[in-house]
């Protein structure tokens, strides 16, 4: 299986560093800086093995590649930019091959069944960040992450278990599941809080606001009889694989959404995560005030050029329930 990386970012740019340097054939797919930079350097991947130079094959769109049968594509873009992302795959000549949605929030699987028929879900466990084009860096040991993988919209087949010894290979721990996407449900429940750590700072207590968050969360899951499995600290599996790691020379910045607000990137994911609980709300009739704030919030600190960390907690307070 040779392994295309859709989105060469902290998710994207680990796995395809990783699995490069474990010995896979990876072509990875970049814009702007990112793609100047691995592309005349290479990429730098900053782990607890140390700091790690690769090299692999980099193209600017999906049409630069020389599609084979045995490609495996991984998105690995945030939700707002997959429909593109999508279609780009699509004009180029994708049809068959699978699709891995290696990326948090669960609407992303829905929308590539749109454009293809062989679809699959992937919940991504790997504290991971890209502030600097060309470098990278893992925040777990020993393992960079624990993933599940799976069929959209449920069962498992012989490319999830390649891509699990891919990732392998990249010392990622892949589980296949035939019921994926209760893991990503309940790794969505978790990303409710990435808009409260963007918009405080990272290490910065949110009070009660991310329980609050889950509780509306949760009634909607339940009103729209959508199971979920807990995949934070209390899955064993982040135990046995997944120790945070202090680097020297790599500090800890953030999830997701605190890094698009720290590197400037014009957009974050919120509709994509607490947006998923207020779409799911409306069409079953559960009100979620604070998802819904906090999916406005999001866009007015864009829209206000707010970096990470623009609000203390008094401020975050009023802005989501005053
Ligand atoms: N970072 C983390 O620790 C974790 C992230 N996740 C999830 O993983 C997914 C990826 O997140 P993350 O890696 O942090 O995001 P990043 O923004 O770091 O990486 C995504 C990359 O994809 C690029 N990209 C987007 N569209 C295209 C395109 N059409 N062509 C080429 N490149 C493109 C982006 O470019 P540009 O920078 O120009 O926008 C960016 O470099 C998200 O769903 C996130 O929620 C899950 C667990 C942990
Ligand atoms: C759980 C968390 C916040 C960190 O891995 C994440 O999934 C993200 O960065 O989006």
């Amino acid at each position: 299986m040779r392994i295309i990386v859709y989105g060469v970012g902290a998710i994207g740019g680990v796995l395809a560093g990783a699995m490069a340097l474990g010995g896979r054939e990876v072509v990875g797919i970049a814009r702007g800086r990112m793609l100047e930079a691995v592309r005349a350097n290479g990429l730098t991947l900053n782990s607890h093995r140390g700091t790690e130079h690769v090299r692999f094959d980099c193209v600017g769109a999906p049409d630069e590649i020389d599609f084979r049968p045995d490609d495996a594509i991984l998105l690995t873009m945030k939700g707002q930019d997959t429909t593109a992302a999508l279609e780009a795959l699509r004009a180029a000549g994708v049809r068959e091959h699978p699709i891995f949605c290696c990326q948090n929030g669960v609407a992303n699987e829905r929308t590539a069944l749109r454009y293809f028929p062989n679809v699959h879900g992937v919940t991504v466990m790997m504290p991971a960040t890209y502030l600097e084009p060309g470098e990278v860096t893992a925040f777990s040991q020993p393992r960079f992450g624990v993933y599940d993988i799976g069929r959209f919209p449920e069962g498992s087949d012989a490319d999830d278990r390649a891509l699990a010894e891919a990732l392998a290979a990249g010392n990622v721990a892949g589980f296949v599941q035939d019921d994926v996407m209760a893991s990503k449900y309940g790794k969505l429940l978790m990303n409710l809080g990435n808009i409260l750590e963007a918009a405080l700072g990272t290490g910065v207590s949110s009070g009660d606001l991310y329980q609050r968050l889950r509780a509306e969360a949760e009634a909607v899951l339940q009103a729209a009889g959508i199971p979920f499995r807990d995949v934070g600290s209390s899955d064993p599996r982040r135990q046995e694989n997944m120790q945070s790691t202090k680097l020297d020379g790599a500090r800890y910045v953030g999830g997701s959404t605190t890094q698009s607000l720290t590197r400037g990137a014009g957009s974050v994911e919120t509709d994509y995560l607490n947006g998923e609980i207020c779409l799911l709300g409306r069409l079953h009739g559960v009100p979620t005030p604070l998802n819904s704030r906090a999916t406005i919030l999001s866009a007015e600190l864009l829209a206000a050029g707010e970096g990470a960390g623009a609000l203390d907690l008094d401020a975050l307070e009023a802005r989501l329930t005053g």
